[in-house]
C-alpha cells in the first residue's frame, strides 16, 4: 500500500497546472476533447509530472483536477491519474527535452485513421514549419497510426518499438481514439496539436473527396 505524504505542491506545479487548464479550455473550444476524453501533462524540473486526473472534463478543469505523479506514473498525492498515464511517461522517458504531452480526441484524428492505414504522410505544407526541426515546406513527416488497445502498457510498448525502429516522430494517432503530440512547453505542444489537426483536416478533405 503506497503512502502519500502531505507535501505542499510547488509554485511550478501550480504554474503548469494553470497552463494545462488554459490549454484544455482552448482545445475544448475547438471540440477536440468531447465528453471526458483526452488528457494532458507537463513535466516539472524535478522530473515529476503534473497530469490530469482521470475522468474529468478536460475543457472545464480546475486546479484540483491536475495531480502529481512520479516519472514512472505513480500517484504522489493519492489521486487517480489518467488511464493513459503510461503513454505520457514513456514520451518523457524517451525525449528529455519534452516538457508537455497533449492528447485530444478529435474528429479529424478519428477520420484520418479510417481513411489511412498504418500511417499518414504530410508533405509540402507551409504549416509543417510549426513543428520542431522543420524550416521549409519542402518537408515530409510520417505520423504513425496504431490500433486502439485497452491495454495501455501494451500500447505504450508498441509505440516504443515503433520509435526504436523508425526514429523520432512529432505525434501519433490511435485508431478510433485520438492522437498524441508533445513539445518543449505546453505552448509548443499546443502549437504542434493545432498544426497536426489542420494538416489531418486537409488530408481528409483531399482523400475523402478523391474517394467520392
Ligand atoms: C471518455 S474517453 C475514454 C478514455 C480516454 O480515452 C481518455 O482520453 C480519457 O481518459 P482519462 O482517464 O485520461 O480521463
Ligand atoms: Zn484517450
Amino acid at each position: 500500500m503506497r503512502k502519500f505524504s502531505m507535501t505542499l505542491k510547488s509554485d511550478e506545479f501550480y504554474l503548469k497546472a494553470e497552463q494545462l487548464i488554459a490549454a484544455g479550455r482552448f482545445i475544448d473550444s475547438k471540440g477536440w476533447v468531447p465528453a471526458t476524453s483526452g488528457n494532458f501533462s507537463a513535466r516539472l524540473a524535478d522530473g515529476n509530472i503534473a497530469i490530469t486526473v482521470s475522468g474529468r472534463h478536460k475543457g472545464r478543469l480546475q486546479t484540483d483536477d491536475i495531480m502529481l505523479i512520479d516519472p514512472q506514473g505513480h500517484s504522489l498525492d493519492g489521486k487517480k491519474p489518467s488511464a493513459e498515464t503510461l503513454l505520457h511517461t514513456s514520451i518523457y522517458r524517451r525525449y528529455p527535452d519534452v516538457q508537455a504531452v497533449l492528447h485530444p480526441h478529435s474528429v479529424n484524428a478519428t477520420l484520418t485513421a479510417r481513411l489511412f492505414q498504418n500511417e499518414i504522410v504530410l508533405e509540402d505544407y507551409e504549416l509543417l514549419k510549426a513543428l520542431p526541426g522543420i524550416d521549409t515546406h519542402e518537408s515530409r513527416i510520417v505520423v504513425p497510426i496504431f490500433a486502439n488497445d485497452q491495454d495501455i502498457p501494451r500500447l505504450a510498448a508498441e509505440v516504443e518499438h515503433y520509435l526504436d525502429a523508425h526514429g523520432d516522430i512529432h505525434g501519433y494517432i490511435i485508431a478510433g481514439h485520438g492522437f498524441y503530440t508533445w513539445g518543449a512547453s505546453v505552448d509548443d505542444a499546443l502549437r504542434h496539436l493545432e498544426a497536426l489537426e489542420f494538416l489531418f483536416d486537409i488530408e481528409i478533405r483531399l482523400h475523402g473527396v478523391k474517394r467520392l
